[in-house]
């Protein structure tokens, strides 16, 4: 293919042609205002059965009010219309919430759709640059597709690199505009179609079909398209149904109650429906049954801030619960790739002998670990360079925990300890006593020796070396102080594990666990009950990650990585599993703050308006009016304001998300019980004759 046949991906313009927003944060109120109306229909509002009855509510308050201008109320015009009037406030409140709530991942995903273009790509017949290629618009790509993309360009689809490294602009995902680098062989290998190449090319398949991508599947989770509720939000609404039908029958053997003592007395009035009504959705839980779903909506987008996609808000709900979490160790605990450092001889050879082994067995290794031997060989070794002609590559596997090359009558292996001496016994040979006391050397350190063997005979000791993150080891201890147990899965050897855990203070590890051990692990800690997080990039990680209640996929991973886990981290970044954790729990928290706070409150308005509703037909219950309201109707009215208005005040809270400190769950529960519980009580006692004073003037 000649170079000016190069098609241009980036020659055309996205469907909407709009320009991002650089900061998706919020839509105009405007907008807000008109998707509370909108909520307004039945068919929404039937959704939310708290809801639901202050929505009947007001259309029976209003119908009161239009018979009583007629002339046939059983209380003044004025009076039921201005309390129809704060019932609609109260449905609209909610519907405010909610719509605030999702304004965010709307302009989230505004953002996002303007980042999504139609580019034409150019496939190759194979995988190789020298092969036939032809233009293919982008939404039109087939699954499997060979694309060859070239610095500045567009890449077209979501894939896998099959060849070439390149470094990659993905800010149009993450928002993060430092590029990253894409590889082929690794755990690097995935790109995502929108982004774009910055330095040199790559070869890539195409692994999602047009409109199932990465970005359309980002968009409608934003959206709150497939957002269903999740179990606990389903133990909560049976509650809350549960208090609104016992507070229904309360209200409405009240009537013939009141008649009755009206009979009795041979004097004053039975308590009207209008008063009723109030006192009904007054005592009904409508304070969290309003802002429920915004708590929920606002996880995800809290989430979604972190740069974290949940796939569902069971996964974050999941998360706020979770007790164990599992984590692997290099590029989790420690830093990056393992970096070979250093090469030991066995006894009789020479370091250069070494350097020579495992340069030629890692040739054709594409791991972070087989290059880093190829450039420290090269580097300090002056190695002579080969090509494969001829040679046998045995790729590296997490099972075998080796890998090498066939190559000049040579069979050059290396891997971890146990597995080269078993390769080395299986072929006569034996495993020299000194070379094992410079694995354990290595291993106490916490680096990870590889050795290196030709046939029998064992050659040298490579050292990888693993540098521990800063900061870690306080994390886990808030993670511990908050309840949470952590376990380091690692494929090294016994010692080095040993090490970087104590080095880290993981409560626990699991070393030379294959692919299966680490899912078996997963397994065990569920069926004693625990709730499991995990974090992984690797194809081996996959069947681990499908079983993980919590699984966070890096976005930088496998396809096979990232179709198992229910979250993605678009910044790659494994310890934002504890974000994660902490999100989960802070959006729980808030539920259980609200829920707490509205019970509470709808307690203590019990006590202000049952005396002015019935103080009518028992006089004697004037004497429980303690906070001296001004008349029967403006304190009906009062608590009804109140009623509307403390969602108004809490929605920031409930966006926002409760203080969190990472804290046994026992203290937190206390202090929340303490706060929400206390204050619920307090506030509608202060709040009801603050409005009262107020509307005092208008009776
Ligand atoms: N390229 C390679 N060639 C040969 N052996 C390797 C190679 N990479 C790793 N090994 C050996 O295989 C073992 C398992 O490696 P692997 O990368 O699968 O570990 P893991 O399960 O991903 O754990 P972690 O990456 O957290 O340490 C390593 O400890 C090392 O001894
Ligand atoms: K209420
Ligand atoms: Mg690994």
């Amino acid at each position: 293919m000649s170079q000016t046949e190069v098609i241009t991906s980036t020659n055309s313009t996205g469907p909407s042609g709009k320009q991002p927003d650089p900061q998706p944060g919020a839509l105009p109120w405007t907008s807000i205002i008109g998707e509370a109306f909108r909520k307004l229909s039945p068919r929404v509002q039937m959704k939310n059965p708290v809801m639901f009855v202050v929505y009947v509510g007001s259309i029976v308050a209003t119908v009161l009010g239009i018979q009583a201008v007629r002339g046939d109320g059983d209380a003044p015009a004025g009076f039921i219309f201005a309390v129809a009037a704060w019932l609609w406030f109260t449905v609209l409140f909610a519907n405010g919430a909610e719509a605030l709530a999702e304004g965010r991942g709307k302009a989230h995903a505004q953002a996002l759709r303007a980042s999504r273009r139609r580019v034409v790509a150019r496939v190759l017949k194979e995988p190789r640059l020298d092969s036939t290629s032809w233009p293919v618009p982008s939404d039109e790509l087939a699954v499997g597709a060979y694309v060859h993309v070239n610095a500045g360009e567009t890449i077209p689809a979501d894939g896998e690199v099959l060849v070439g490294v390149a470094s990659v602009d993905e800010s149009a995902i993450t928002g993060e505009s430092a590029p990253v680098i894409r590889e082929a062989g690794g755990d690097l290998s995935s790109v995502t179609g929108g982004t774009r190449v910055l330095s040199d090319w790559i070869i890539m398949r195409v692994t999602a079909k047009p409109g199932e991508a990465f970005l359309d599947r980002m968009i409608a989770m934003v959206e709150g398209a497939k957002r269903g509720k999740t179990p606990n939000e389903l133990a909560l609404n049976i509650l809350l149904v549960a208090l609104t039908l016992i507070f229904l029958l309360v209200c409405m053997t009240l009537l013939p109650f009141s008649i009755f003592g009206v009979q009795v007395n041979g004097a004053g009035q039975p308590v009207s429906i209008t008063v009723l009504i109030a006192l009904l959705v007054c005592l009904i839980p409508t304070t969290i049954g309003a802002l429920l779903s915004a708590v929920g909506i606002a996880g995800m987008s809290r989430m979604m801030n972190a740069n974290v996609l949940a796939t569902s808000g069971r996964a974050i709900e999941a998360a706020g619960d979770v007790d164990v979490l599992l984590l692997d160790k290099t590029g989790t605990i420690t830093l990056g790739n393992r970096e070979a450092v250093r090469f030991v001889s066995a006894p009789g050879l020479s370091e250069s002998a070494v350097a020579n082994a495992a340069y030629l067995a890692s040739l054709a290794d594409e791991t972070p670990e087989g290059r880093s031997i190829v450039t420290l060989a090269k580097g300090s070794f002056n190695v002579k360079s080969r090509t494969l002609d001829g040679a046998e590559p045995i790729p590296f596997s997490a099972t075998t925990r080796m890998s090498g090359i066939d190559i000049d009558d040579r069979q050059l292996r290396k891997g971890a300890a146990s597995a080269i001496r078993a390769y080395v016994e299986r072929a006569g040979g034996t495993f020299p006593e000194a070379v094992n006391l410079t694995v354990e050397e290595i291993s106490r350190r916490g680096s990870t020796p590889l050795v290196v063997a030709d046939g029998p005979r064992v050659i040298g000791v490579v050292e990888l070396k693993d540098i521990i993150k800063r900061g870690i080891k306080e994390r886990f201890g808030q993670l511990r102080s908050m309840g949470i147990k952590t376990v380091m899965i690692t494929g090294d050897n016994k010692l080095t594990a040993a090490t970087i855990a104590a080095d880290a203070g993981v409560d626990d590890f699991l070393a030379e666990a294959t692919p299966e051990d680490k899912l078996n692990l997963i397994r065990k800690y569920q069926a004693e009950g625990h709730l499991v997080a995990m974090t992984g990039d690797g194809t081996n990680d996959a069947p681990a990650l499908a079983q993980a209640d919590v699984a966070v996929a890096m976005n930088s991973g496998t396809q096979a990585a990232k179709e198992a886990g229910n979250m993605v981290d678009l910044d790659s970044n494994p310890t934002k599993l504890l974000r994660v954790v902490e999100v989960g729990k802070q959006m729980i928290m808030t539920r259980g703050a609200l829920t707490t706070f509205s019970v509470a409150n709808d307690l203590a308005k019990y006590f202000a308006i049952i005396p002015a509703a019935f103080v009518a037909t028992y006089p004697a219950l004037g004497a429980l009016n303690v906070m001296g309201l001004h008349s029967p109707s403006s304190a009906i009215l009062s608590a009804v304001i109140f009623n509307a208005l403390i969602i108004v005040a809490l929605i920031p809270l409930a966006l926002r998300g409760v203080k969190y400190r990472a804290e046994p769950a026992s203290h937190l529960l206390r202090r929340n019980l303490l706060i929400y519980g206390v204050g619920g009580l307090i506030a509608p006692f202060i709040g009801i004759k603050l409005i009262d004073i107020l509307l005092t003037p208008f009776f």
